[in-house]
């Protein structure tokens, strides 16, 4: 178990590439379903131990959506993801109901309401004794403006959250703005791509003010055109759109084969010692 205080937990996290787990792609990939507040804190909590735990040095933020109910839910949540080696979760403020950040319409609930997920989330940490960092994400900017935003986000600050994260941000000037106002606490940006938010690379975000950028979708898009391509191919030709080195060897290897050869033969139970 790491001794890693929170704040240390912070450096680290504003230091180092991170790994994210999304909502969005969470849902999409297990669920075969939109990001409309459908992902249960188990199917979350599952995925986010899964990724935590393939590599214990890189850090994981994993997304805590509403926190999956009223205070009781939040505390459960950020202790799970605590438990599942989670180094950061964002909260936010929509209603349970939810939907991606970057679709119309949404709804945000009261601030007090939103404080409570927040404080719930500050016990739960407190009571873990874990070092999870807490990133209070507002959704009010797009129904309340900025703000309103601006409050529930210093309101979350002084509650206990360590970095903050303004959804939907609408454009450079307004990205600047929000890392002035919260100074010095560091302030997320979410890169989703054909989303509300200007298209920043992250060292323009970087430079706007932005202490942690994450790209959610980095993934979800290309793997879907290159599986549509291969479905594709599949079906036109009868044969598998293959490179050359793809076998179940190359493949397995992405996936830790020689680290686990390596431990059967450590463990002397030599199983796999004549090779796969
Ligand atoms: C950050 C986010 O909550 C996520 O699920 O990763 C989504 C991202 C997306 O929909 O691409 C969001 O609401 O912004």
């Amino acid at each position: 178990m790491t001794a890693l205080s929170a704040a240390a937990r912070l450096r680290q996290l504003l230091a180092d590439q991170n790994q994210i787990i999304t909502g969005a792609g969470t849902t999409a990939s297990r669920l075969g379903q939109p990001d409309l507040g459908v992902i249960t804190l188990n199917e979350m909590r599952q995925n986010a131990e899964m990724i935590s735990n393939l590599d214990r040095f890189t850090p994981v933020i994993a997304d805590a959506d509403t926190g999956f109910g009223g205070s009781l839910m939040v505390h459960r949540t950020v202790t799970e993801y605590i438990q599942a080696g989670v180094a950061a979760l964002h909260l936010e403020d929509q209603p349970t109901s939810k939907r991606c950040g970057h679709l119309r319409n949404k709804q945000v609930v009261a601030k007090e309401e939103y404080f409570s997920r927040i404080t719930a989330a500050v016990i739960a940490r407190k009571a873990s004794g874990g070092d999870i960092v807490l990133i209070a994400r507002t959704d009010a900017l797009a129904t309340l403006g900025y703000d309103e935003a601006l409050a529930r986000l210093k309101g979350a600050i002084s509650i206990g959250a360590d970095v903050a994260f303004l959804e939907g941000v609408t454009s450079k000037e307004e990205a600047r703005q929000v890392c002035h106002d919260l100074s010095p606490t560091p302030v997320l940006f979410n890169a989703v791509s054909g989303g509300i938010s200007p298209n920043l690379t992250a060292t323009e975000a970087r430079e706007l003010g932005f202490r942690i950028i994450i790209f959610p979708g980095f993934a979800l898009g290309p793997v879907y055109a290159a599986v549509s391509a291969a479905a594709k191919h599949l079906k036109e030709t009868g044969s598998q759109l293959a490179s050359r080195d793809d076998n179940p060897k190359n493949l397995f290897n992405v996936v830790g084969l020689r680290e686990a050869l390596a431990i059967d033969m450590a463990s002397g139970e030599n199983r796999f010692s004549e090779g796969v």
